[in-house]
């Protein structure tokens, strides 16, 4: 039997040294509690869950930890530095984070507004170039612009994370053609991040080529966020198999879907 496992089976996402056989990243906010947090990244199969380390314990050992909870073996957890609104914030909650969890990847996240949650780019940049220089693997939360993609390319970021739509606004993605320009314009992976509502927004990112997608609202707050982990799951694989496969160009017009030639009478 031909399957998705077989067909992608050397379909790998590598970002710096890592390498991971699912493109889809979830994040770890929103849930009832840890144990729903835990069933949906297990029922996603993504083998990396981003955490708030400003909002989520992963350090006290005497209050209840999410570390407790995900199987740490199978799925790397990837700190975040929401909550911050300068680079100084950032670089230190990357720090900290690195110390608690032994490793330098990080997804770095600078807010600039309160409404949209937009990143503030100036100091999203001036951070990374810290970061990058102090031996951490960035991936930069930014905004769907293909200039600054390649500025984080161009000082060291080992990913980009453009995002589809606001964080936890769940419309989808916004602007294609921009996601399609940084593709085009960096040769780090462009991992989709924030916006996705429903399974097929995020088969429609991957089905542009993009190399991974992030989500977080789409699953946690879905009326039952394990069927919606196993959907998304299943859509980020059909997507990047459409991607793959190569869908057919549009046309205007009809064309007969069996061959003309060799009809009685022709
Ligand atoms: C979890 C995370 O790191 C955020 O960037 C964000 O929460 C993802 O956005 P959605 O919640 O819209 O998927």
């Amino acid at each position: 039997m031909i399957d998705a496992q077989q067909l992608l089976k050397d379909d790998k996402l590598v970002i710096g040294d890592k390498e991971f056989s699912s493109r889809l990243i979830v994040g770890s906010g929103k849930y009832k509690d840890f144990e729903e947090t835990a069933k949906a990244t297990e029922a996603s199969g993504a083998e990396m869950i981003t955490v708030a380390v400003r909002r989520v314990n992963i350090t006290d050992p005497d209050k209840p930890n999410l570390l407790d909870y995900i199987d740490t073996s199978k799925v790397m957890i990837l700190p975040n530095t929401a909550g911050c609104y300068t680079a100084e914030e950032a670089v230190l909650t990357a720090k900290l984070a690195r110390e608690a969890l032994g490793h330098g990847f990080v997804k770095l996240e600078v807010i600039g507004d309160q409404k949209t949650l937009y990143p503030d780019m100036v100091e999203t940049l001036k951070a990374a170039e810290i970061l990058v220089k102090e031996g951490f693997t960035v991936l930069p939360y930014i905004t769907d612009d293909p200039v600054m993609a390649k500025k984080f390319e161009d000082i060291g970021c080992a990913a980009v994370m453009p995002l589809a739509a606001p964080i936890g606004s769940g419309l989808g993605l916004q602007n294609p053609y921009n996601i399609l320009f940084i593709k085009e314009a960096v040769s780090v992976p462009v991992i989709v991040d924030a916006g996705i509502g429903t399974a097929s927004d995020a088969s429609v990112v991957m089905e542009l080529g993009v190399d991974g997608v992030l989500m977080n609202t789409a699953i946690a707050q879905a009326k039952d966020p394990i069927k919606m982990a196993v959907a998304m799951k299943h859509a980020v694989i059909a997507g990047r198999l459409a991607y793959l496969a190569g869908r057919i160009p549009k046309k205007m017009y009809a064309s007969a879907s069996s061959p003309v030639e060799g009809i009685i009478g022709r």
